[in-house]
Order: C-alpha cells, then sequence, then structure tokens
C-alpha cells in the first residue's frame, strides 16, 4: 500500500473530484458517512456527542458527521471554531446543512471567547479540529482546548489525524498540544507519522476507512512510502527446481560470535538453514566451536586463530553471502578484521550488530563499505553511526540520505521496520509483533536475510521478503505460544509455517 504525503493527498482529493467525476462536498459526505458508521458501530445512541470541528475540511467532515449522527438519534453538541472568519468552502457547507438539522442539540460558532463543555467519562468527543491540513504547531486556545480534551474523562475519535499530529514530520512539532485519541478514523491510507512508535500514543486504535479515492490517481503517482503486503511478496519467492542440490542453493558465510555471544552464531546460523540456503558455514572464534557444532550440526564450523575474539577476515571467493556482525564484539582486533573481510568480501553481505557497533566507532570507514551492503541497525544502532536522532522522522530521513549516498539498503528495524533504498524509496515491513522484542530476534533476521541473498535474491528482494518473513514467522509463533514467552529461537522455529503460508 503506497503512503501518500499530505500534498499528495490533496492532489489525489483534486483527481478524484475531477476524474469520478464527483463534487467535493459529496466526497466529503462519503467520508463523514463512513467515519459516521465506525462511530454507530461501537458507541450507541445513549452516548451523548460533542463535536470540535476546526475552519478547513477537516472540521468539514466533523460538522458532516454531526449531522449524521443527530439524525440518527443521538445527542449531538458541536462546535465550528472560526477565529480567523474565513472556513473552507465545504466546511462552511456543511455549516449551513448541520445549522438547518433540527435535531442537533446545541450548535455554537465559536469566533473568540469559548466556554468549553463538560466532558465527563460517558462522553463521546469527536475531534475535526485538524487534519492533514495542519501546518504549524497548535498554540493559544487551540492548543488550550487540545489539552483541555485530553485532561478530561472522555473518550475521543479523531477524524483522519489525531489534531496537533503532523501526517508526516514532528519533529519541530509541540508534542503536547496533541489530542490523544482513542480511536483515529483515518481516511483512505495511514499517514507516515502513524507509522512512527512515538506517536502511538497519540493515535490510539487505528480504523483505516475506504473513501474510493481514485485507484488510477493513486496508480500514477509515485509514492516514495509503502507498506508491504503479502501480494507483494508472493512473487518474489525464488521456486526450488526439482534438480537443486545443495551447491545450487546458495552458499553463506556467517562471521559471528565472541566470547561469551555464541548463541549470536547459533540464531544467525539456525535461521539461514531454516530460510532455505544449500549450505552454510560460520566462522567463530575457538571457544565457540562445541557450542555450535552441538547446536548447529548442519552447519560447518570454520574457527578463527583467536580464543576468544574474530581477528582474520576468511577467504569469502567461494561463498555467494556473506553476514557479519551478529555477536561479534567490538575489540580493536575485530575492527581491523571487520573492514579487511568488508573491502576484500565480494559477493553480497549483510552487517548487523557489532559490525554496525564497531562502523559507528570508525565512521571514516563507512565510505570504504561496498555498493549495495545491507546494513540493519536498530534505532540505537543507527543512531550510534548516524549521530542522535531526535524522532523517527528525523531518524528515516538520516537513514534514505545515507542509503543514497553510500549506495547501501538500509533497514531500521522496529514495529515498522523501514527498508531505506539507495534510490529514496522505503518500504515499511507489517508483520511481526512485540514478542519479538527479546534478545536475538535481530540475529535471526540477519541470518534470513543472509540465506536470502546466497540464494541469489536481489538485495531489495532479499530485504523485503527477509523482513516480511520474520515478522511473519513471529506473528505464526505468538498465535501458537502467545507473546510473552516467544524467544528469538520460536521465530526461527515457525520460519517454516511462515514460509508454507507464502508459498499457498
Ligand atoms: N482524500 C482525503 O483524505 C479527504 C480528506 N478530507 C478531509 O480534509 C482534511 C484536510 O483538510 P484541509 O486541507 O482543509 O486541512 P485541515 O486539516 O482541515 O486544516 C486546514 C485549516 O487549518 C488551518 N491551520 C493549519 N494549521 C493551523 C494551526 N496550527 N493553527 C491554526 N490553524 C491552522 C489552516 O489555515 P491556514 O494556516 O492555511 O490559513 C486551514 O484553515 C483531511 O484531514 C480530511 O479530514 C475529506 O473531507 C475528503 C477527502
Ligand atoms: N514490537 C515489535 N513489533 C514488530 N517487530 C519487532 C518488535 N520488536 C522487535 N521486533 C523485530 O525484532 C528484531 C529485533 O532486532 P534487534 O533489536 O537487533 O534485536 P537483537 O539485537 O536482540 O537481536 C527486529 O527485526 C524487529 O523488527
Ligand atoms: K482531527
Amino acid at each position: 500500500m503506497k503512503i501518500f504525503t499530505s500534498a499528495q493527498i490533496h492532489e489525489l482529493d483534486k483527481y478524484t473530484i475531477e476524474h469520478e467525476p464527483i463534487d467535493s462536498i459529496d466526497l466529503m459526505e462519503r467520508a463523514a458517512k463512513a467515519i459516521a458508521r465506525s462511530i454507530a458501530e461501537e458507541w450507541s445512541t445513549a452516548t451523548p456527542v460533542v463535536v470540535f470541528a476546526g475552519p478547513g475540511n477537516n472540521g468539514g467532515d466533523a460538522l458532516a458527521v454531526a449531522r449524521l449522527l443527530a439524525e440518527q438519534g443521538y445527542g449531538v453538541s458541536a462546535f465550528l471554531f472560526n477565529i480567523t472568519g474565513h472556513l473552507s468552502a465545504d466546511c462552511a457547507a456543511n455549516k449551513d446543512r448541520l445549522v438547518s438539522v433540527k435535531k442537533i442539540q446545541q450548535f455554537i460558532e465559536v469566533k473568540q471567547e469559548f466556554d468549553p463543555p463538560h466532558l465527563d467519562a460517558g462522553t463521546l468527543v469527536v475531534d475535526g479540529l485538524f487534519g492533514s491540513g495542519l501546518n504549524k504547531p497548535l498554540a493559544g486556545g487551540f492548543a488550550s482546548l487540545v489539552k483541555y480534551i485530553n485532561a478530561s474523562p472522555a473518550s475521543v475519535v479523531s477524524i483522519d489525524v489525531p489534531s496537533g499530529l503532523m501526517a508526516e514530520d514532528n519533529t519541530y512539532n509541540v508534542r503536547a498540544n496533541t489530542i490523544h485519541a482513542d480511536l483515529t478514523l483515518t481516511l483512505q491510507q495511514p499517514k507516515l507519522s502513524f507509522l512512527f512508535a512515538e506517536n502511538q500514543h497519540y493515535i490510539g486504535r487505528l480504523k483505516v476507512l475506504d473513501i474510493r479515492i481514485s485507484e488510477e490517481g493513486m496508480a500514477k503517482t509515485d509514492a516514495r512510502y509503502h507498506i508491504v503486503d503479502e501480494n507483494e511478496v508472493r512473487p518474489l519467492l525464488k521456486k526450488r527446481s526439482d534438480f537443486a542440490h545443495k551447491g545450487s542453493m546458495g552458499n553463506a558465510l556467517l562471521v559471528a560470535g565472541s566470547y561469551g555471544m555464541g548463541g549470536a552464531a547459533v540464531l544467525a546460523a539456525r535461521a539461514c538453514l531454516r530460510a532455505g540456503v544449500g549450505k552454510v558455514t560460520v566462522h567463530s572464534p575457538k571457544c565457540n566451536s562445541l557450542v555450535l557444532q552441538i547446536s548447529v550440526p548442519e552447519a560447518v564450523v570454520q574457527l578463527d586463530q583467536e580464543e576468544t575474539v574474530f581477528s582474520e577476515p576468511v577467504d569469502a571467493e567461494d561463498y555467494t553471502a556473506l553476514g557479519i556482525g551478529p555477536g561479534l564484539g567490538q575489540s580493536e582486533t575485530t575492527a581491523i578484521a571487520l573492514i579487511a573481510q568488508l573491502r576484500r568480501t565480494q559477493c553480497p553481505i549483510v552487517a548487523d550488530a557489532d559490525a554496525l557497533n564497531i562502523l559507528a566507532n570508525h565512521r571514516a570507514w563507512l565510505q570504504q563499505l561496498p555498493k549495495g551492503i545491507i546494513l540493519t541497525p536498530h534505532p540505537k544502532e543507527f543512531d550510534r553511526i548516524n549521530g542522535h536522532c531526535a524522532d523517527s522522522y528525523e531518524r528515516l530521513s538520516r537513514a534514505c540520505d545515507m542509503a543514497e549516498r553510500l549506495g547501501a539498503y538500509i533497514i531500521v528495524k522496529g514495529h515498522y521496520s523501514a527498508l531505506c533504498k539507495p534510490d529514496g524509496h522505503v518500504a515499511f515491513n507489517p508483520t511481526g509483533n512485540a514478542g519479538m522484542a527479546t534478545a536475538g530476534s535481530g540475529d535471526v533476521l540477519t541470518g534470513i536475510i543472509t540465506a536470502l541473498l546466497a540464494r541469489g535474491y536481489k538485495q531489495a528482494d532479499a530485504c523485503t521478503v527477509g523482513m516480511y518473513l520474520h515478522g511473519l514467522a513471529g506473528d505464526i509463533a505468538a498465535r501458537s505460544l502467545g507473546k510473552e514467552s516467544l524467544t528469538a529461537g520460536d521465530i526461527i522455529n515457525y520460519l517454516p509455517q511462515a514460509f508454507m503460508r507464502l508459498e499457498d
């Protein structure tokens, strides 16, 4: 699913109005009907409803919803904030329509002074102050109103966007002046800012309402951001030929583990095998010899000359992919071996965990990374490499810049892991769950992506399929085991079911 920016949404509105064709007031009515329907599904007509409408089209939606709910028998009070004396045309039209409805309990157009209504726990607030047209942080009376609503025990439904939250960039926003919704009814598509962890408590539950924006318009519009779906992943999966043999299914090299972190190498190697690779070799310090041979008997174990750390680059000529970093440690010996390994390796590479921490400590080395390298930082690892980011939007922008500059594929991991490609596009992964917030989950992802690279998937496809499978395995695991007890090893154990679901 493409994620359009507010500016693009505005253009798509116009496209729909022109090409469907439909009057803009009727498109607004369509949105309002979908919103009123969703509200009626959850709140009975006995619920007192207080609607707050702003001066733009978000306010127009809200006034139309107020009318529709009043017509259905709800007790509705509506407040329209017209401070500047200017309403959008469709907001003004909906004001006129609302006023003509006899069933509305109270309608107040606020021009200056505002005496806020009492909001108790049984009240439903409909927040239609601002949506995708918000262009600066809320201040003054609007900020006070938002704080008043947030401090009340009322339930809050936000139309399109919780008022005060920008649809994309909130880096310089005043977060205290943002509505905390219990439910956000967003139109057509989630907004970019909804995918960021720090905005979850403003959005509450999210429902996306289809308002039938022109399919043709959306198909024609290039979106920088999109959310991956199963239909995109299925065709990317490589078929296994009947004549396959282990030599034709990829030869992966994992450089992983150090003293006390042999488990990371084990997890990456097991995940790599479960992701369908022909052969796996794990290069690890001598101390991990037994643990690897016992835990992953299918893998070839190649021991470093050192007892406790990775110290010598491996001749990677025969391998079809390299995964490097899980549990590697950050000793200076390892750092030097790592950069040597990255420089001399010709096959596709995924670098994770301590490989990234080492790069963060030697930022000049970033320029020497081979083009096409895949980096899989979690947010903290990314900030170590890049410098502190104020929020997820800034981090995403910086990751996109870095991907472009280095010609790298950067996966910033999280609930919606974001794959930033060198061409500036970003793919968000929708699978996965909070049960995966457990040590070793990232090592599993590294193993999976290494396997896919080794099998010949292009970098972008290996990342997309890898992220999707990893999260899907976690989701299937959580269904059987619950989220609390899920471990990284469980994600590996459920990879077969994830594959089978995609191959169905
Ligand atoms: N395809 C769709 O998705 C459809 C979307 N629809 C709906 O349209 C909504 C977008 O409507 P919109 O463009 O009119 O913007 P909206 O959010 O109402 O705000 C604009 C107004 O706010 C003002 N303003 C801005 N910031 C401010 C501030 N900090 N403090 C004070 N004022 C501020 C700004 O004034 P300005 O600064 O420009 O003078 C302007 O007056 C969208 O969210 C959805 O609900 C549906 O109706 C149909 C299909
Ligand atoms: N709440 C969540 N929802 C979805 N995926 C998650 C969640 N928490 C963690 N994950 C996934 O688990 C992995 C964790 O990776 P990472 O932070 O590197 O863990 P570790 O370093 O312990 O291996 C990432 O792929 C991430 O996307
Ligand atoms: K809103």
